[in-house]
Formats: structure tokens, C-alpha cells, sequence
């Protein structure tokens, strides 16, 4: 049978790794997919380095738009990354009747739902396993394996470059900024390392994992974000003590009244399989009504374990391109006509459980002014520590309290921000148990 023929967009760190592991199995892959799967067509910058890496198998072109115009290419791969030329050339390939494999995580977020309503009008796919966590098969397993559930909640450490950082900042106490840098050169982080490191990278997933888990369009903008840049030693070493672990959690809900959508650090309990995910690697827990909690644990960046994705989506479309597009998985799980105008909730009606810390003047009746105010906004407290500051006269002191809604926590903070006992701003961070 003829090779199906891909179209390269962006020879980097994926597109090279695609290239390499489609020419290194290519035999393999060939009996799987029932054809031989053939890069044609290479666009990239340097064309002379692209040259030299891809040899005479595929042709090398500075334009892209001639690979996305080129009839004779079947699928294109947008490994160029950003939501501005990408989101251009992407439209057009489904223009031109192209099938679509991307790794580009933000321009789905962004413009997920013009691109999938043009890839439903003009009957091709566009697949993105390789966008949310790297080479884990998290889009797969929600979409088919998980097709029986209704999903209850999926939560995950989404983000290499950060989930790095937290750990190399309670193993080894360095500061965040140390950490960063070597974060970088180890090649994890996107082009601008700030989507990492203030939580949008793993937005971008958490809001296409929602879209699938719960069959609503892709709202990035509703979400909500928080990343570690303000993180601070003194809390990872507290919830250390308190038998917790601080990670950057992608947590989406579904409640009656809607979606939570949040990214932010997050205390786990440390015995938690999710608390054990150490360096650049990636989990996935996500629990279904009917088969409970599964998680999925692998490597989410990198050359090789992102090509994986990538390419599996490349056998994916070779064996589904002939079939009537209706009988193809949706793109965003369930039937376009069949999605859910479910709200995600905003922040203030999150609930979820809390870390507080502060600082008091240690005086007799100031335990008993903040846990009235806590009482009054009916939160419970879970655990409490206190620990003197040496040479001082105050004191440390760190409340775990049971579930309660985000707005009445601000409330609560806000009034005992106010007491003239308590000498700083209350450190929040939010707690999940998990499953
Ligand atoms: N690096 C990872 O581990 C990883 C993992 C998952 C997803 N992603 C996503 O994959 C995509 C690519 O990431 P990457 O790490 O390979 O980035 P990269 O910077 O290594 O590669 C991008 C390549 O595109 C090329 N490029 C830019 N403009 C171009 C143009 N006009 N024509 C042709 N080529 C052009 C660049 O020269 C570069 O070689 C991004 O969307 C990223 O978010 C990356
Ligand atoms: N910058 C991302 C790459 C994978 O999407 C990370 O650190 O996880
Ligand atoms: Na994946």
C-alpha cells in the first residue's frame, strides 16, 4: 500500500524527536498502522541544520504554508509551538482537508474550539495526545478507555519543569531561582519558561483534560492559575512536618452547579502515590463513577517520550482516515452536538481544604480571637501547629482546616488580617486529599 505522507512543521526538540523515532521504527510502526507512515516535507528555520538532520528523506522548505497547501500530504504536524503562526497554519492544513497532529498545548487552549468546530465541518482529525502530559497516554486513556465513566475529577502534576523544581527545593533546600536554571538547561521548559512557572503551561492542559473529561468546550480563559514563583521554603518545610508534600495540582471537578478549573500549588498527603512523583515526571489520577481511581504516571516532556505521543496519533489517523468521520472518536470525546454549557465555577466557590499560616503576637486569647473567626465562616480545623520564633515574641502558626468554600476562607483571612495580634498577611494554600 502507498505511504501515508506527513507534512513536518518545526524540526526542535519534538519535531526532531518525531522525525528520529518514525525513522528508527519505522518497520514496527508500519505493522501496526497497516502502511508505512513518511515524512515528505520538513519546514524549519535553519535549513541547512534541518538539512543535515533529515538527510534526502524528506524534502526541506522555509515556507510553511507550502507544506499545509501541498496536495500531496496527508497529515501535517504543527511542531512549531505558539498561538500565532501555528494557529494560522493549522486552519489552513483543515482548510486544505489535512488531518492535524500537535503537540501545542496553548494554541489548543486558545483556540481549541474554532479549530475543532473547522475540523468537524471539513471531516479531519486533529489529535493532541502529545499537548497534555508529554508521552503519558492521558487523552486516549479519557476518551476510550474511560468511555464507560462519568468522570468525577482529574487531577494531576501536568507540568515537568515545575514539578522539578518543588522537588529539588524540598530534597535539597535550594532556592526556586537556582532551581529554575537548571530546569532550563535540562531542556523541560517551554520558550518562555513564565508559562511554567506561574502555572499556564499546566493550564493550558488541565483546560483540555476538562474539555474531555467532562464534554464541555475548551475555556481556558475561565481558569483559574496560581504558580509557585511565591512559594516559599518555610511552607515546604512545614508541610513536610504536617506529613505533606507541596506540588503544582491541575484539579478539574465536576459538581451540580458547574466546573471547578484550578491550577495552583496544593498540599497532598505524602503517602499519596501523587506526593511520590518526584523531578520531571508527570501523574494523572483521574477517578470514574464506575471504575474508581486510575493513575497515570510517565515521563511529560522531552524529545523521545513526547515523539511517542505524537507518532501514536500519526497511527492513530493513518488507521481512521479512510473511515467515515462519523464514526471516528469525537475530537473533544463526546459528539459535538452532546456538549455539556455546564459553567466552571469561579475561584470564590471552590471547595476544597486549606493551609494557613501566620504569624501572631504569642499573648494569651489570640488562638481563641482567630478560631472564632474561623468558626464564624464555618470552617473546621483540622490540625493546628504553633512553633515560637526564636528569639521573639511571636509565633508561627499553621491551621489545616477541613473543606470549606473559598470565599468564606477570604472572609475569614481578611478579618484576621485585621486583629492587631497578627503580625503578618496569612499565608493560604489550598490542600486536596485526593483518592
Ligand atoms: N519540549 C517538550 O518536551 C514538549 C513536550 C510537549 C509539548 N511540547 C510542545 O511542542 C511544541 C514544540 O516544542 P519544542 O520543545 O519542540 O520547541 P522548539 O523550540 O525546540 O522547536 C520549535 C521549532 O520550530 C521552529 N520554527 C519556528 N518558527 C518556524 C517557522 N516559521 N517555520 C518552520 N519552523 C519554525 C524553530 O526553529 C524550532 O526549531 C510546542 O507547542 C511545545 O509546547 C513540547
Ligand atoms: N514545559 C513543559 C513541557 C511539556 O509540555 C513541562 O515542563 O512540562
Ligand atoms: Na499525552
Amino acid at each position: 500500500m502507498e505511504p501515508i505522507r506527513v507534512g513536518l512543521l518545526g524540526l526542535g526538540v519534538v519535531g526532531g524527536g518525531t522525525f528520529n523515532v518514525l525513522a528508527r521504527n519505522a518497520e514496527e510502526i508500519a505493522r501496526r498502522a497497516g502502511r508505512h507512515i513518511v515524512v515528505t516535507k520538513v519546514s524549519a528555520r535553519d535549513l541547512v541544520k534541518a538539512k543535515s538532520r533529515v538527510g534526502d528523506a524528506a524534502q526541506v522548505v522555509a515556507d510553511p504554508f507550502e507544506i499545509v497547501r501541498d496536495p500531496s500530504i496527508d497529515i501535517v504536524v504543527e511542531l512549531i509551538g505558539g498561538d500565532g503562526l501555528a494557529r494560522e497554519l493549522v486552519l489552513e492544513a483543515i482548510a486544505h482537508g489535512k488531518h492535524v497532529v500537535t503537540a501545542n498545548k496553548a494554541l489548543l487552549a486558545k483556540h481549541g474550539n474554532e479549530i475543532f468546530a473547522l475540523a468537524s465541518e471539513k471531516g479531519v482529525m486533529v489529535m493532541f495526545e502529545a499537548a497534555v502530559a508529554g508521552g503519558i497516554p492521558i487523552i486516549k486513556a479519557i476518551r476510550e478507555g474511560l468511555t464507560a465513566n462519568q468522570i468525577e475529577w482529574v487531577a494531576g502534576i501536568i507540568n515537568g519543569t515545575t514539578n522539578f523544581i518543588l522537588s529539588e527545593m524540598r530534597a535539597r533546600g535550594l532556592p526556586f531561582a537556582d532551581v529554575l536554571a537548571e530546569a532550563q538547561k535540562l531542556g523541560y521548559a517551554e520558550a518562555d519558561p513564565t508559562f511554567d512557572v506561574e502555572g499556564v503551561d499546566a493550564a493550558h492542559k488541565l483546560t483540555l483534560l476538562s474539555a474531555i473529561a467532562f464534554g464541555v468546550p475548551v475555556q481556558f480563559d475561565k481558569a483559574y492559575i496560581e504558580g509557585i514563583s511565591s512559594l516559599s521554603q518555610t511552607d515546604i518545610s512545614y508541610a513536610e512536618e504536617l506529613g505533606y508534600r507541596i506540588k503544582l495540582l491541575g484539579v478539574t471537578k465536576a459538581r451540580p452547579d458547574g466546573i471547578e478549573l484550578r491550577v495552583h500549588p496544593t498540599l497532598i498527603p505524602a503517602k499519596r502515590l501523587l506526593a511520590n512523583v518526584e523531578g520531571a515526571m508527570n501523574a494523572v489520577l483521574v477517578q470514574g463513577d464506575a471504575v474508581g481511581a486510575t493513575l497515570y504516571y510517565g515521563k511529560g516532556a522531552g524529545e523521545e517520550p513526547t515523539a511517542s505521543a505524537v507518532v501514536a496519533d500519526l497511527v492513530d489517523v493513518t488507521r481512521l482516515h479512510t473511515a467515515d468521520p462519523e464514526h471516528r472518536v469525537p475530537h473533544l470525546a463526546f459528539q459535538p452536538q452532546s456538549m455539556s454549557d455546564k459553567p466552571i465555577l469561579p475561584i470564590e466557590a471552590v471547595t476544597t481544604s486549606y493551609y494557613l499560616r501566620l504569624t501572631v503576637d504569642d499573648v494569651p486569647g489570640v488562638l481563641a480571637e482567630i478560631t472564632r473567626i474561623l468558626a464564624d465562616a464555618s470552617i473546621s480545623i483540622g490540625s493546628m501547629i504553633q512553633k515560637p520564633r526564636e528569639g521573639s515574641t511571636q509565633a508561627d502558626i499553621i491551621f489545616l482546616t477541613h473543606e470549606a468554600i473559598e470565599r468564606n476562607v477570604n472572609a475569614a483571612i481578611a478579618r484576621i488580617e485585621a486583629l492587631t495580634t497578627v503580625q503578618s498577611k496569612v499565608t493560604r494554600l489550598r490542600l486536596e486529599n485526593l483518592a
